[in-house]
């Protein structure tokens, strides 16, 4: 059984079991029907994806249940009589060269993040690519398959593997990625996407998907015009490209799908023949390997970028993107003459937490304080989580000093506020010093020393307050006391 606690999601009984599958299959089918180039053989392509998930996901123990399955659903789809058509060949050549691809990736996809490295993607693509070829060799000695004459050997082969190639890349990734985001959040996994990076926004998937729309839809005009389906197969990658490497696995996928499926629906249309049936295949084929390698190679920056800038646990900056924004704000604040304030924030009687309810619950409430945090302050204002139960806060552009004693107050009182986790209950709160911006220091390093001590005097004086480094009782300095004795 998996060691991530997927079997949670998974149906236990054998007859529950066969009929998920079987639920699963033929809905594959049903939706590969719709865009059918030739009868019946887009499902198999889908369900190609869908055994290799099987296995993977499900481990051996499932494999019996989804041959079945796939004899069942592929016998609805067939006329004539009961058990005459069934392909068993087929099937079982489905369950055993795809439910053993899954098998392959199984350990590795069991040890996978919630996301898909590169490394991941490209040994998919390999073992992929090896799958498909060895069932498409398997398949000309399969009958009817077996007879036929060398000369036509070639194309069933390409058609076969061509089929299969882009039914696995399209429908595997898929539903690996929408398990994963499905159960892996739900089961409590850490969250490694919190943080968003520059490029994501709505403008930039719109433009993607325009693009991937224009370029498609000229798949509708007249042959002479595009000169051959090559050339535009070519042209429809350049979209799925630029989705992956800006937007990552799933926006590439999003606009591969759409391509692929305006793809299908244009050939429908045009009653494209057997040789651009070959052609849309590799076209698909390639949309969905392009999809897969540039997004993962894109997800795979946009991690190292995270893990550099952001805490993991709670998505708020790290202590190296607080440094580097505090030295920005300060500079900014340089120019416009705008004070701005640093807090430092110690929580109280945190460690007690950690003790009475164990480190997964401190967790979770450190990601609970860090929403609060958050919901306290401008979307513009920084807050950073500098390490254990230490977080800052920098706040640019203040119009009036008054305003840090009122985010401050506010602060307390959200923090004291019990906090539910998973059913306890945990009471915490808040030590806070504030240093602002030119008054009590002009460099980061001053800042935040003084921030620091004010944060200090507020344990000092009880914790669950605020204290400003400006009201700190100074101690008059070394030696200012005998000078004034010996006057
Ligand atoms: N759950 C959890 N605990 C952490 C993490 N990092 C540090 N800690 C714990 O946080 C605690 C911080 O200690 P203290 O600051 O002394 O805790 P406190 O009870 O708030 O004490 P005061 O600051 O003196 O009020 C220690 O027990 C650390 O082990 C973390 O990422 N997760």
């Amino acid at each position: 059984m998996s060691q991530d606690g997927s079997h949670r999601l998974l149906p236990r009984s054998p007859l529950t079991k066969a009929a998920a599958l079987f639920l699963c299959y033929w809905l594959a089918w049903k939706a590969a029907a719709v865009f059918e180039v030739q009868p019946h053989v887009s499902a198999l392509y889908l369900s190609a994806g869908l055994s290799t998930a099987v296995g993977m996901i499900g481990g051996w123990r499932y494999l019996p249940a989804a041959f079945l399955a796939i004899c069942v659903v592929r016998q609805l789809d067939m006329p004539g009589p009961l058990l005459d058509d069934i392909d068993w060949g087929g099937a079982l050549r489905q369950v055993l060269v795809y439910g053993g691809t899954g098998l392959l990736l199984r350990r590795r996809w069991l040890a996978m993040p919630a996301r898909l490295t590169l490394a991941d993607a490209l040994h998919f693509v390999l073992l992929a690519f090896a799958a498909t070829s060895v069932s498409a060799a398997a398949t000309l000695f399969i009958p009817p398959f077996d007879r036929l004459p060398a000369s036509e050997l070639g194309a069933v082969f390409l058609s076969f593997w061509g089929g299969d190639f882009a039914g696995l890349l399209l429908g595997l990734p898929a539903i690996v990625l929408g398990w994963n985001r499905l159960h892996r959040r739900t089961a409590g996994g850490r969250r490694d996407d919190t943080p968003t990076a520059p490029l994501h926004g709505i403008r930039s998937s719109a433009g993607l998907i325009g693009l991937a729309l224009g370029v498609s839809l000229l798949s509708l005009l007249p042959p002479q015009l595009t000169q051959s389906e090559a050339k535009l197969g070519i042209l429809v990658l350049f979209p799925v490209l630029l989705a992956g490497l800006m937007r990552g696995v799933l926006m590439g996928y999003l606009v591969a799908t759409l391509v692929c499926a305006i793809q299908i629906l244009a050939g429908r249309l045009l009653g494209l023949p057997v040789d651009g049936v070959l052609d849309l295949q590799l076209v698909l084929a390639m949309s969905a390997a392009t999809a897969l390698l540039a997004g993962a190679a894109h997800d795979d920056k946009h991690f190292e970028w995270q893990h550099a800038n952001f805490d993991l646990l709670t998505g708020l900056a790290n202590r190296h993107r607080f440094q580097d924004q505090l030295e920005h704000e300060l500079q900014r604040a340089a120019r416009s003459g705008q004070p701005m304030a640093l807090m430092y924030i110690d929580l109280d009687g945190f460690k007690a937490v950690n003790d009475r309810l164990g480190h997964h619950a401190g967790d979770m409430l450190l990601q609970q304080v860090a929403g609060r945090l958050r919901a306290c302050v401008r979307e513009t204002d920084t807050v950073a989580r500098l390490g254990g139960d230490e977080f800052a806060i920098i706040l640019p552009d203040l119009k009036e000093l008054s305003i840090t004693d009122r985010i401050g107050h506010t602060l307390l009182e959200r923090l004291q506020q019990p906090f539910d986790i998973d059913g306890d209950t945990a009471h915490i709160s808040a030590s806070i010093g504030v240093a602002v911006w030119p008054r009590d220091g002009r460099t980061p390093t001053e800042l935040i020393h003084h921030a620091d001590r004010a944060m200090y005097e507020a344990k000092r004086l009880g914790r669950n307050r605020l204290a400003h480094h400006a009201r700190i009782a100074t101690p008059p300095p070394a030696g200012a006391a005998t000078q004034a004795a010996g006057a």
